[in-house]
């Protein structure tokens, strides 16, 4: 039997006329379709029911409209060709069992599947999921159906999830913070080391090829990009990227900008954040060792935190429903909803999969991802969760009432922020803390998890990592430790 596994947008589930597990004959082949709830890729990762039993994985982000009627036999049976093919590929159709991790070609791929020489030139990797002292075959799941054999809930996100190079990566991105006369010194040595010692091809933006030339012709063979189409061509080409700067630089690379093209919309390759910023909270390498740091990534395998981030898009007038641009704009830590300059209380009247939240009246709203949880968020009131966590923090800013707590949403959610027709001023979006966005009464922003998960590279791992950066960089519950000679109750 062929067990097809499809991961689908939500809105596609909603239409799908099989509620979530059927048997279906298609072109000569007895198939087991598994509808998977979830939008964003990175459940995906985290579902063990795919990585146990997993015969094939199929990604299907077609419009709802397509499938409007009735089950579409001649779409699928040609889905099921294909897959077949793809696993055929290989020699036998494979027995699944046993497999415990994720390659690189199921991580980047970006849409319909793509055997594309272009794709062929990139490192691959595999990521895989690991528990300290345990084997993860070991590890216990909750079973939560037993309909067609034990459908398990997904793997703990305290897993550590580890990156084991497939062959090695060739090209690296170093990306620096402009202006700093530390990170263009490092950078020159950086991409000197990364040459001679390790013969890999260097990117750089190009206003620093432009900074490296004038220090020296010895940088010629280092590589840049001309135009957008360029730039949306660098995920095929970049096995690595590493950051020389601070928490602004991460976003930098990760989220949308107004005026640059952006990075990397889809797949991102894995990153390695160098701390040469004031915080650093999300940088948890050390600048002195970078040779050390790099030898290991690049030799691997290393702990990685698979970050999430929020899509966002404009609606220009709700009735029209319409988006403001097709692509969406992507943030890593928050999107911001405020009264912007207004005096006035800001009014956002706010949903959730259609369902009515609430009206938050005050400075505005804060959507986070779990990275986002300890920048604007936690200044805001909300919980610091563990970047790993997939989730949405719906956190208040200054709300005008004794009764408003913080939320956390799951992360398959849709949420949709309306600035009401009789509101008394404008609200602004701002992404990341930049590019501010009016919002006229009758506008409103569409939010969602983005379907491609950010590889971070880890010092120790995620979870190592999120405590020191709490401790070192907030001083979370740093207090004095209570004396010994006080009274006491034995
Ligand atoms: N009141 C506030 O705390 C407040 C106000 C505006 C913006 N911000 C944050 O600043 C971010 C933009 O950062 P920037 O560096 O471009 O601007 P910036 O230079 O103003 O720096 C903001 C500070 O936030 C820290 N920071 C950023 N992301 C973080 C994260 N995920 N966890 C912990 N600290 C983090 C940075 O290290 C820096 O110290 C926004 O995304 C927003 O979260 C915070
Ligand atoms: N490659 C880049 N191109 C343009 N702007 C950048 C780039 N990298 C960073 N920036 C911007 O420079 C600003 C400062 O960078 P960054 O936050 O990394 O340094 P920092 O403020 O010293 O460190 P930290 O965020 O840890 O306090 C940020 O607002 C960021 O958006």
């Amino acid at each position: 039997m062929l067990e097809i596994f499809l991961i689908s947008l939500r809105v596609f589930e909603e239409k799908f006329p099989f509620s979530r597990h059927r048997i279906l004959e298609l072109n000569g082949w007895k198939c087991s379709f598994l509808l998977l709830s979830h939008q964003n890729i990175s459940c995906f990762l985290n579902c063990n029911i795919i990585l146990c039993t997993n015969l094939l994985i199929w990604i299907e982000e077609e419009s709802p409209g397509e499938y409007g009627g009735d089950f579409d036999n001649a779409r699928m049976g040609n889905l099921v060709n294909q897959s077949a093919w793809c696993n055929e590929a290989n020699g036998q159709f494979e027995k699944p069992n046993g497999r415990n991790g994720i390659c690189s070609h199921e991580v980047l791929q970006d849409g319909e599947p793509v055997f594309d020489s272009q794709m062929i030139r990139k490192a691959s990797f595999k990521l895989s999921w690991c528990c300290k002292g345990e084997q993860s075959d070991q590890h216990k799941h909750d079973i939560v159906s037993f309909e067609r054999g034990n459908i398990t809930t997904a793997e703990r996100s305290s897993k550590q999830i580890s990156l084991r190079w497939e062959s090695c990566p060739r090209t690296v991105l170093v990306l620096t913070k402009p202006n700093s006369i530390s990170v263009r010194i490092l950078c020159a040595e950086m991409v000197r080391w990364l040459r001679e010692q390790k013969k890999l091809e260097i990117y750089v933006e190009p206003r620093v090829r432009v900074e490296l030339l004038t220090e020296s012709s010895y940088f010629n063979f280092v590589q840049t990009w001309k135009d957008e189409k360029e730039i949306s061509l660098l995920h095929t080409k970049v096995d690595l990227v590493a950051t020389l700067g601070g928490d602004g630089t991460v976003l930098w690379l990760l989220s949308t900008h107004v005026q640059a093209a952006s990075m990397f919309k889809g797949p991102v390759p894995p990153i390695v954040p160098f701390s040469l910023g004031s915080l650093g909270f999300m940088t948890p390498f050390h600048t002195e060792h970078y040779r050390e740091c790099l030898d290991s990534v690049l030799k691997g395998p290393i702990s990685i935190t698979l970050r999430h981030r929020l899509q966002c898009h404009v609606i220009r007038d709700a009735a029209k429903n319409e988006y403001e641009t097709e692509e969406p704009i992507l943030v890593l830590n928050e999107v911001t909803i405020d009264r912007g300059i207004s005096s006035y209380l800001t009014n956002l009247e706010c949903y959730c999969d259609d369902s009515f939240v609430t009206s938050v009246q005050g400075d505005g709203l804060i959507l986070s991802t779990t990275s986002g949880s300890t920048a604007y968020s936690l200044a805001a009131g909300g919980s610091m969760v563990h970047p790993q966590v997939p989730g949405i923090l719906f956190t208040p800013i200054c709300p005008h009432s004794l009764s408003f707590r913080p939320l956390i949403l799951p992360e398959h959610v849709t949420l949709r922020v309306q600035v009401p027709f009789n509101s008394r001023s404008h609200a602004w979006a701002s992404f990341d803390g930049k590019d501010r966005k009016q919002l006229a009464p009758g506008d409103a922003l569409v939010c969602s998890m983005a379907p491609w998960p950010v590889p971070t590279a880890c010092l120790v791992d995620s979870t190592d990592d999120f405590f020191r950066s709490i401790h070192e960089g907030l001083h979370w519950n740093l207090r004095k430790v209570q004396s010994f000679d006080g009274p006491r109750v034995l």
